[in-house]
Formats: C-alpha cells, structure tokens, sequence
C-alpha cells in the first residue's frame, strides 16, 4: 500500500518546550485515522507540522497528497476577518473549479452568506470550514476536532457526511478527536501523549492491547466498603485497569477472564446496578484522559 504519510526524527519545540518528539511514524493511504491524546498532547501540533505550517526544529514530517485531492479544517483558519462567507465560497469554487451544492445545503450556508466572517459564532465557522474541507471532494482528510461548536443538528449533518468518507476505502484521513462516535467509527488510533507517540495500531487491537476487551461496571452504595476487593481483584492476571468515576462507581477491565470473578462479585454484594459488556472507543477516550483510572 502507497505511503500517506512520513515522519523521522521529528521533533518541534517553542522556547524550551519539546512539543512533539516523534522519531519514526509512516501512515499507509486507505487509513481512517483517529488522533487522540489528552488536551496539550500535540494533536493540533502534529496535524500543522504534517501539512508544512509548523517549522520542525529538526526531522521530518511528509505528507504524499497532491494539494488538489487535500481537505484540511484546523482549529484556526486564517481568513481577513472582513471576507463574506459568499466570497470564501467563490473563492473555494475558482480555486478548485467546483462546489458542493448538496454540502452547501446541509450546512445551510445560504444563511451565512451575507455575513463577515470574522462575525461569525464558532459553530458557524465551523460549518464555513467544514464546506471550504469538503467541498472538492478530496481524498485525504486532515480534520482536528471537526464537531467543535457544531450544534446537535449541524453535528449529525457532519456525521452522515464523514460516515460517507469511511465507508470509501479509497479515502485516508486523519482526524484528532475526542468523540467516541468518531473514534469508533475509524479503522486505526494514534495516540500521543506529552508530544509522543504512545501507540498507532488498529482501532480493536488498540482497544484490546490497552483496556482489554471486556469491562466490568458496577455501582454501589460507598458504605459497601469495596475498596479492598476491587484491590483484590485488580491483581488478577485477566484484569487490566480499574477506573473510578465517581466514589460509588467502579469499572474494571480486562480480557474475558474478567467474568467469574465478577459475576461472583455482584453474588456476594448488593450492587445498585451491574453489567458486563465489550470495552469501546469511549472507554478508550477516557483512559487517554485518564479520566478516573487508577494505574495498574
Ligand atoms: N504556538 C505555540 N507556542 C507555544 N506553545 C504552543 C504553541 N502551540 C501549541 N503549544 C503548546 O503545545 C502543546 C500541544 O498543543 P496542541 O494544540 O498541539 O495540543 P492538542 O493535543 O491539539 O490539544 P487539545 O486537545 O487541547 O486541542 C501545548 O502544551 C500547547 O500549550
């Protein structure tokens, strides 16, 4: 398979800050990738040095698209505050000799028109940024946290129309993300942590390398006094993290092993509620957060 994208010893610093140190990454074309990391990992970082906006103060990152078949949405689009939606739209229309009527319509820019962007609210940019993106019908996507500022609405519109660019083996994007509907959706992850790779792999084989494939979700009164036996239990060999939301909830995770003991658990104890069911992206998301875990 052709190569999407090439990194080498890359590393990018501001001051004394490294931000992104990434010694080796290549990214095959047909990948449908979700970038994930905990707020400040490099994301964004990552996304502008790939595209040649960011100046590396060593190395290389190299993406292999013709500028013709590239759909970019940034966090930050440079426009003259002053330029009219109309006129960005004209502008996309000469510079690639075509438009997306359809698109144009599902992000109800008629509406938008007549205004300054730099007026507009963030979702109405958003939309603005997601039709310049879309609307040559690229084959790559660079997207970094496309549903921000959507409303309910205008975020399902975008969903139907990424769900179109999945289901196409021929399309490669890569998108940072914090939606489990996104990350789900994708057929690999790379997640980076503090400016470094911490893994890339298909979406399954992540979820089960990191998390396991199977969670445990318990709920229960804190007086139970379960402490000790969830310690317990988070030295068996097929549990993998425990993960406290909140001071009467516990999830652990692991392989399918994870089942009797389980099972014998909420036999023993009065759980408020209980389940066991297949980890997913969202666990995923949470565990880049580390959102309530506790190491393992
Ligand atoms: N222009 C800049 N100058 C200095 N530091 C920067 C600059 N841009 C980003 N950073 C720093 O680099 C780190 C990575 O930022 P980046 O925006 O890439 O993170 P991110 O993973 O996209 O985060 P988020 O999920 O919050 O969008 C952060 O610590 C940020 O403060």
């Amino acid at each position: 398979m052709e190569k999407l994208m090439t990194i080498q010893q890359l590393l990018v610093t501001h001051s004394n800050d490294t931000l992104l140190d990434i010694p080796e990454l290549d990214l095959l074309k047909g990948c449908q990738i979700a970038l994930v990391g905990a707020n400040g990992a490099g994301k964004t970082t990552l996304l502008e040095s790939i595209l040649g906006l960011r100046k590396a103060a060593g190395g290389i990152a190299r993406l292999h698209c013709a500028k013709r078949n590239l759909g970019v949405q940034l966090q930050n689009a440079t426009y003259n505050p002053e330029i009219l939606v109309s006129d960005v739209v004209s502008l996309h229309a000469t510079l690639y000799g075509q438009s997306d009527a359809e698109l144009y319509d599902k992000f109800l820019l008629k509406e938008l028109a007549h205004k300054k962007y730099g007026r507009l609210s963030r979702g109405q940019k958003q939309r603005v940024d997601l039709y310049v993106a879309l609307a040559h019908k690229p084959t790559t996507l660079i997207l970094d946290e496309p549903g921000t500022g959507l409303d309910k609405y205008f975020y399902e519109q975008f969903l139907q129309v990424l769900a179109d660019y999945q289901d196409n083996p021929a399309i490669s994007i890569v998108m940072a993300t914090h939606t489990a509907s996104e990350v789900e959706n994708s057929s690999h992850i790379l997640w980076i942590e503090a400016g470094k790779l911490q893994d890339f792999s298909a979406r399954n084989t992540m979820l089960n390398k990191h998390l396991g494939s199977f969670k445990a979700h318990l709920c229960y009164e804190p007086q139970l006094g379960l402490d000790a036996r969830l310690g317990e239990l988070l030295q068996l060999a097929g549990v993998r993290h425990l993960r406290r939301p909140t001071v009467h909830e516990a999830v652990l995770y692991g392989d399918e092993s994870l089942r009797q003991p389980m099972l014998e658990l909420a036999a023993e104890y009065k759980f408020s509620t209980f389940s066991l069911t297949k980890t997913d992206a969202g666990d995923f998301l949470e565990l880049v957060s580390a959102n309530g875990f506790t190491k393992h």
